[in-house]
């Protein structure tokens, strides 16, 4: 017969990966499994896409929503973004959106000059990615996608503040979240941002959308026999010089092995084939 032991006290070793109970923290799970999506009502949508990605970060930049340039931002092309993520969000899929500010303010162009500091141009900068976040997210509201912005620093009179796990719980709700203000620190970029952001609530991939077709091995618009590429790898990106993206920006992207596509969104139908993982632009890593 066992002899039958009390014990006065029980040190239990629950080492992080072990199964009693530790059941897995949703807002940290990897980044293909994520809880489920809701739609806007707080439905749970069981039926998640069959799509190559189930959560995307797409980053508009400032250049791109100025259109023709004779603006600062062309309301046709917010109101065709707001389409395209309109059309792919009722299919299940998470969308993400870091929005840049070249547009209006690019603080490396303006360091220097009229005495202001690189720091000063910066936040300038940041405050210009802002107003285009506002811009994006009432052209979207109006044709009735659930948005809410998120800033990297606290302007809460005209946004939420940046926090992770409420950016996760907007997503599963079916609603589209825009990252504004960049990373909230001088001397980096949106680009960084999109990386960042896209690592921290375990998006699936960056979706770069820009004025050219691609990734090309020399820039298209002063050499018209520039070649379009269909793939690269992160290190033909950095030792080419390809200038997609900035350092920081892909080096985060391949040290989380975060697909990087870049592709035009001035096409039609190019944002929603790029958000559902069909073929557009140029592949970066993502094996
Ligand atoms: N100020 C905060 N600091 C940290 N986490 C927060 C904060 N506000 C909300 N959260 C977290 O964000 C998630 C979503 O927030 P919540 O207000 O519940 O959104 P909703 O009600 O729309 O689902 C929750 O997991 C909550 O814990
Ligand atoms: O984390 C960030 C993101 C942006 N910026 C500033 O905001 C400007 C606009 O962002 P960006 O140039 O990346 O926009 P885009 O090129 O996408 O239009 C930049 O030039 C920087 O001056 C910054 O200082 N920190």
């Amino acid at each position: 017969m066992t002899q039958q032991r009390s014990f006065r006290r029980l040190v239990i070793n629950c080492s992080a990966s072990s199964e009693l109970g530790s059941s897995p923290d949703p807002m940290n799970s990897s980044r293909h499994n994520h809880m489920p999506s809701m739609d806007p009502f707080g439905m749970q949508m069981n039926d998640k896409p069959s799509y190559k990605w189930q959560r995307v970060l797409l980053k508009v930049s400032g250049e791109a929503l100025a259109g023709d340039q004779s603006q600062n931002i062309d309301p046709k092309i917010t109101m065709s973004i707001a389409r395209e993520v309109a059309s792919v969000t009722r299919l299940g899929i998470e969308v993400a959106i870091v929005v840049g500010g070249g547009n209006i303010f690019r603080g490396s162009s303006w360091a220097g000059s009229s005495g202001l500091d690189r720091s000063s141009a910066d936040y300038i900068g940041m405050l210009a990615t802002v107003m285009n976040a506002i811009f994006l997210q009432a052209t979207m509201e109006s044709i009735g996608i659930p948005t809410r912005v998120q800033t990297a620093f606290r302007m809460s009179e005209v946004a939420e503040p940046y926090i992770r796990r409420r950016a996760v719980r907007h997503l599963e709700k079916g609603r589209v979240v825009i990252f504004a203000a960049g990373t909230g620190n001088p001397f980096f970029t949106t680009d960084t941002a999109a990386a960042l952001r896209c690592a921290e609530i375990n998006a699936e991939v960056v979706l770069k959308a820009t004025n050219v077709d691609g990734v090309f091995d020399d820039d298209p618009r002063r050499n018209p026999n520039a070649r379009l590429h269909d793939t690269l790898t992160y290190q033909e990106v950095t030792s080419k010089d390809l200038s997609v993206m900035d350092m920081t920006a892909i080096t985060l992207c391949q040290e989380n092995n975060i697909p990087v596509v870049v592709f035009n969104l001035n096409k039609p139908g190019n944002i929603s084939k790029a958000i559902k993982g069909e073929r557009v632009g140029t592949l970066i890593g993502g094996t």
